[in-house]
């Protein structure tokens, strides 16, 4: 099945825009995992137990896996998710971005090594640089666009010759040229609703992946109205700090699932 399918799938099936996204930081562990040997995996499999009910996709951020020496609890992690809950779209947070030879070892990374449904790209080096992505035709490329945090605009905001800015420069260029596949998708922060509005007018139903409500403290209806597709759906709603750390006690599973819940609550009730 292709990224868009399953993604498709779990929105309908699930009725639910949200994904958990997943940052483990063993600072901010409980008590019972402090100091663990694979505290790393077991935490991040109670979150995916205590939320994959009420989410569309599961969104690991592999930095907080390399920087720990614990690739091998990611692929642990990820094979568990695969063969757990194969209705959750697996999205392997990267951010990766280099020439072509590079590109292709990292999407081997993301597809062969970890088996995730899709990857986050950066397109800062152009269309040769993710051309290894698209060449796995079923794999889905999510490429930055407007990101959640402030210094994007140093970049994103500048505004090309002919006087579009350059995040909708990307967001015409993804649409139009790098989505032969039909796989593609934008990350949009949810702390930028106006543009996350002006992206959905230049992409038609392109899916969109929005972090940034949550801890980044962005507005969960305006994130929707904004970015709803034609058909009221069309997103990929990430929340990571605010459901991992949603209590730091013993109770840490039980607050991770009611966050989830009130969280998908809040993204349906607004697309009403
Ligand atoms: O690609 C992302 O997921 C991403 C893009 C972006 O523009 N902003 C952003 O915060 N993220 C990721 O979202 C996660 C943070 O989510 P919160 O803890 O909910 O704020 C981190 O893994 C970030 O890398």
């Amino acid at each position: 099945m292709t990224f868009t399918e399953k993604l498709n799938q779990a929105w309908s099936a699930k009725n639910s825009m949200l994904t958990v996204g997943l940052d483990p930081d063993p600072q901010r562990f409980p008590a019972e995992l402090q100091d663990k040997p694979g505290a790393i995996y077991a935490f991040c499999r109670g979150i995916v137990d205590a939320t994959a009910p009420y989410a569309c996709a599961i969104k690991p951020q592999i930095a907080y896996f390399s920087a720990e020496r614990a690739e091998d609890q990611l692929e642990d992690l990820c094979r568990y998710i695969r063969d757990t809950y194969p209705d959750l779209t697996l999205i392997l947070d990267a951010k990766r971005g280099d020439i072509g030879s590079t590109a292709e070892q990292y999407a081997r990374e993301a597809f062969e090594r970890y088996e995730a449904d899709a990857v986050t790209v950066s397109p800062f080096m152009g269309l040769d640089s993710v051309e290894p992505y698209l060449s796995w035709q079923d794999k889905g490329v999510i490429v930055l666009c407007r990101t959640s945090n402030a210094g994007g605009s140093d970049l994103q905001f500048l505004h090309t010759s002919d006087g579009t800015p350059l995040y909708l420069h990307v967001a015409g260029l993804v649409a139009d040229r790098w989505n032969r596949n039909g796989q593609c998708a934008l990350v949009v922060g949810a702390t930028f609703p106006e543009e996350i509005r002006k992206v959905r007018e230049r992409i038609g139903d392109m899916p969109l992946l929005i972090p940034g409500i949550g801890a980044q403290g962005g507005d969960i209806p305006a994130t929707v109205q904004a970015g709803r597709d034609s058909k009221g759906a069309g997103m990929m709603i990430n929340s990571s700090r605010a459901i991992l750390y949603a209590s730091g006690g013993d109770d840490w599973r039980d607050a991770a699932t009611r966050m989830a819940c009130a969280t998908r609550d809040a993204i349906n009730a607004a697309r009403a």
